[in-house]
């Protein structure tokens, strides 16, 4: 086995002619939801499977990554943790909040918090990004996957809270949860207005891409906030 920088900590791993996305272990000897831990010399890598991962297939999808080592990140829509603890493994010197409203699916993640200090989990309304500016300090990236009919507005509201100035925003669009009866373009092309067109958005895209046959009717958007 070998493996290959992809960007910072996120790594591919080539056994023959099989590749695999992964991240550097935080907690080595840990997994965290069943996935394979592999080793190759002196590293432990975790696989990241891009079908359980919109984050996973946007990168693979070539959209670019804006995560360093030293990253703070404000990630909405955290359900039981899969994705966020990658984000933390990539982020290794820096901090994740993770934001989710269930407290069913927030029990769930909280044992990855206990093992990973890097999260700070917040059981909150992504909606409402007052109620936990308390807490949350200015970030480099926000990442948001909460597949919510009002999901541009959630992201712009939060990147308007806590983004800082030439930092990037990363979402994936679920067209079905915004609209389930119109096309997905036209979807996509309504959130992107929300979210880029508006007077006060600070946002300019830098990439768009969908997500498919990895995730159907999924559009990954990079954006970066100007001032
Ligand atoms: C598609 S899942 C996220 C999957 C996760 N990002 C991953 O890759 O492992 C969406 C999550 O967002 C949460 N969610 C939806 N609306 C929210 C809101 N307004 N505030 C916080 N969490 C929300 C849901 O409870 C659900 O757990």
């Amino acid at each position: 086995m070998k493996a290959k920088t992809f960007h910072e900590n996120i790594f591919t791993l080539q056994q023959g002619k099989k590749r695999f996305l992964a991240t550097r272990n935080l907690s080595p000897g840990l997994e965290v939801y069943g996935e394979r831990l592999v080793q190759v010399e002196q590293t432990e890598y975790r696989v990241w499977e891009p079908k359980r991962s919109k984050l996973a297939a946007m990168l693979l999808k070539k959209l670019p990554s804006p995560f360093t080592n030293t990253s703070k990140v404000l990630y909405l829509g955290s359900a039981t943790g899969t994705t966020v603890s990658h984000v933390s493994d990539i982020v290794q010197q820096g901090v994740v909040y993770a934001v989710e409203f269930s407290p069913r699916t927030m029990r769930d993640m909280l044992p990855i918090c206990e093992e990973r200090p890097n999260i700070i989990p917040l059981l909150a309304d992504a909606s409402k990004p007052g109620s936990y500016a308390n807490v949350v300090e200015p970030v480099d990236v926000v990442f948001q996957d909460v597949a919510q009919p009002d999901q541009a507005s959630i992201a712009l509201s939060n990147v308007q809270h806590f983004l800082k100035p030439g930092g990037y925003l990363l979402m994936s669009i679920k067209a079905r949860s915004v609209d389930s009866t119109a096309k997905p373009d036209t979807v996509f092309k309504q959130q992107l207005k929300t979210l880029l067109e508006q007077d006060n958005s600070k946002l300019e895209l830098v990439k768009k891409q969908k997500l498919a046959p990895l995730h159907i009717d999924h559009l990954g958007v990079v954006a970066r906030k100007t001032e």
